[in-house]
């Protein structure tokens, strides 16, 4: 009965108009209880009829019959676990051992954790395999490639494809493995297809099928095929084949020179032997069963074993790796610690230059005996007030540097030695005394020279803001004391302007505390972003992501692994980067930390299925981060997290309002700073809009992921 049979197998790669034909009419049988040599050079096709075989690729043209199913049928088993497959490449997770490699392909074939203990004793001693606890990647090429094949056997299938097994592999070793499976097929139904290079070990396969240029030029059995062609040897007969091939296809040519070129008809080459085995059984197939044990019970949306499987492989796959520990862990408590120590705070360590015309020498500034204020006849003398201002002034921000004259203060501030100065005229505190005592009949050169002046290097606008708050709180904290101490009413030296408490928050609220849940969130979700796309890209380069499907797991089951996986993730980072900032930074949040971390994890997730998105439509690490960088800036840029949304202009405000962050960043500052909850509406907005963003991209990835499977 055949194992395997495909007629008229008709596949290209690139577009219907032009196609690069891999496989031409091709025509195959296998038989149940069989090995099956699949020989050909390089780039015949041999790979790509096998991915047709187990339903990893469709043909174009023909059909496939694997075990008596079309491959992908539903419920099947094929791709699944009645049959074993070994790609040409190792397709196995380096950070996870050999025994936990093993149980990740029996438990996603069903397999109860004891089978997977008994099988794996056999299979170590078949193949030698290292030790349990050994890492793939500190295993040799050789190990690799026999722990590969191991896991294609690990469940006993019904049908073995191994491309190339024997690559790398010790005379010895590949003897005992072909040994192995002459001697399985013999006693068992098993089907083996195995392709190789090394003709001369095909001798011992049942049949062999000769490839080139994706079409079968003869199946037989090895001696059928070296009696047919007259030859000592398959490596001869294939060459004589070949030469007639090559004839043919330069007969070809010739004659379809000059037609138009279209969709190449297929003209397939007859095969010299076709259908030697005894006729295939036309019974209907029997349908397949899975295996119904612990592992295989159904749970949600795949069944138990593979959840454990795919989970346990996840967190190895992030934790083995210091990097992944330092990115998913460490990362945010660096990223925090750089945030709360360098942004926000009131910049210090400046110099301001000092003149005041008033005194000749500054120690007298600071000279105990000074009095800056003292009474006449009941009434208010001043002496070197500017004294009293320099003393109140401080060096917390700036430190105070003094000059001889105005001039020299103003050519320091030049060269950029000093971020600005302040300057006091000669009459400084007759004037002030004259505006006290005349308010508004005091002369225009008295209101002159009772101001303080001041000039700001304004090129680095923070710095000039933070002056310019430093010198104008300590001059009205100046003036309320002068005041005080002459009795003179405060509202005299006041601005008619009164600020009351704030509705929320405080007065001195620091930028950091209003940036600070913005730069939160797009740090989670941006870490979430090159974490996924990272792991995404990988499992599908080293061909980790096939080898699953080919095992029987679905797209849709293995991103809601990732997602699971990554869910508790995120969570826990969430909760880490709200726990540090509290503790450490002594922030606080007036409304209910639970609501907070809800959000943040919706954001970490919303992040790792844009990360997933990007992985699913880029090919390589380079262009994931181009696109994941691409994104970054706009969106922190336009979330209103550097600047107010308010000075943007209208037709961006909308624009801006749908980001993934610009109402969340808001719902989150609403929760920390003025304390609503959940149920309020301008909290509850921003959970709508991350988890809308988090939908969309779930539903492009599903439909990515699918069409790619
Ligand atoms: N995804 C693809 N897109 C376009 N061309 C492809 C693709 N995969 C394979 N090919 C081409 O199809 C041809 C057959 O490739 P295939 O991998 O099936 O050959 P092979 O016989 O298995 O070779 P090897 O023994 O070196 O593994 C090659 O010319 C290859 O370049």
């Amino acid at each position: 009965m055949a194992a395997v049979e495909v007629r008229n197998g008709y596949k290209y790669y690139g577009s219907k108009k032009n196609p690069k034909i891999v496989l031409n009419q091709l025509n195959m049988n296998v038989m149940r209880g069989s090995i099956y040599g699949l020989l050909g050079a390089s780039g015949c096709g041999k790979t790509t009829l096998l991915s047709c075989i187990v339903g990893q690729r469709n043909l174009n043209g023909g059909e496939v019959t694997v075990l008596g199913v079309k491959p992908g049928q539903p419920g099947s088993g094929v791709p699944g676990s009645r049959v074993g497959f070994m790609p040409q490449e190792i397709a196995l997770v380096e950070e996870m051992t050999v025994k936990e490699t093993l149980f990740y392909f029996g438990r996603i074939y069903g397999l109860t954790d004891d089978r997977i203990r008994e099988k794996f004793k056999i299979l170590k001693d078949l193949l030698q395999l290292p030790s349990a606890g050994q890492m793939i990647k500190q295993c040799s090429g050789g190990q690799q490639r026999r722990l590969s094949f191991a896991c294609a056997m690990i469940h006993d299938p019904e049908l073995l494809i191994l491309d190339e097994p024997t690559v790398g592999l010790d005379p010895m070793l590949r003897e005992k493995i072909w040994d192995f499976l002459v001697e399985t097929t013999r006693n068992s139904k098993l089907a083996v297809i195995i392709t190789t290079h090394y003709i001369e070990e095909a001798k011992q396969a049942n049949y062999i099928g000769l490839m080139r240029n994706g079409v079968l030029l003869a199946e037989d059995t090895p001696t059928n095929i070296m009696i047919k062609f007259g030859t000592q040897s398959i490596e001869d007969a294939f060459l004589i084949l070949s030469q007639r091939q090559g004839n043919e296809d330069q007969l070809n040519q010739i004659m379809s020179h000059g037609k138009s070129q279209t969709l190449p008809a297929a003209a397939p080459l007859p095969t010299e032997v076709i259908d030697v085995h005894e006729p295939t059984a036309e019974k209907p197939p029997l349908p397949y069963v899975e295996p119904q044990n612990d592992n295989g019970k159904k749970i949600f949306f795949t069944t138990k074993g593979r959840l454990k499987a795919m989970m346990t492989k996840n967190f190895v796959q992030l934790f083995r790796q210091p990097s992944g520990i330092i990115f998913m862990m460490l990362f945010p408590i660096i990223q925090l610690s750089c945030f709360y120590m360098a942004i926000g705070k009131t910049p210090k360590n400046l110099e301001l230059g000092v003149y005041s015309g008033e005194v000749s020498s500054y120690a007298e500034c600071f000279d105990e005996s000074l009095q800056t204020i003292y009474t006449v006849n009941d009434t208010c003398r001043f002496n070197k007030l500017s004294c009293r201002y320099i003393q109140a002034l401080g060096d917390d921000i700036a430190t105070r540097k003094y000059y001889p004259s105005e001039e020299a203060a103003y050519a320091d501030a030049r060269k950029a030695n000093t971020v600005g100065y302040i300057y006091f005229s000669h009459n400084f505190s007759a004037s002030v005394y004259e505006y006290i005592e005349d308010s508004i009949y005091a002369s225009d050169g008295a209101i002159d020279n009772s101001e303080i002046v001041v000039h700001i290097d304004m090129t680095d606008q923070q710095v000039g803001y933070f002056m310019q708050r430093k010198l104008r709180d300590t001059f009205s904290t100046f003036m309320n004391t002068v005041v005080r101490e002459c009795n003179v009413s405060a509202a005299l030296v006041k601005l008619p302007v009164q600020f009351q408490d704030p509705i929320y928050g405080s007065t001195d609220i620091e930028f950091q505390q209003y940036c600070a849940p913005g730069v939160v969130m797009t740090m989670v979700f941006f870490l979430a972003t090159l974490m996924t796309a990272a792991v995404f890209i990988s499992e599908r380069m080293d061909g980790i992501w096939d080898r699953t499907l080919l095992a029987g797991v679905s797209a849709t089951e293995m991103l809601w692994g990732h997602l699971l996986t990554q869910l508790i993730i995120m969570a826990l980072q969430s909760f880490e980067v709200i726990v540090y900032i509290g503790i450490v930074f002594d922030t606080y949040n007036n409304g209910d930390t639970t609501t907070l971390i809800g959000l943040l994890t919706l954001t970490a997730f919303c992040g790792m299925l844009f990360g997933l998105f990007i992985s699913v439509f880029c090919k390589s690490h380079t262009e994931a981060n181009f696109v994941a960088t691409g994104a970054f800036y706009p969106m922190i840029i336009l979330c209103g997290l550097l600047w107010p949304l308010e000075s943007m202009p209208a037709f961006l405000q909308d624009l801006v309002m749908v980001l993934p962050f610009t109402i969340p960043s808001i719902s989150a500052r609403n929760v920390i700073e003025k304390g609503w909850s959940i149920t309020h509406e301008k909290v509850y907005n921003g959970f709508l809009v991350m988890a809308g963003w988090t939908i969309i991209f779930f539903v492009l990835c599903l439909m990515g992921i699918r069409r790619k499977a």
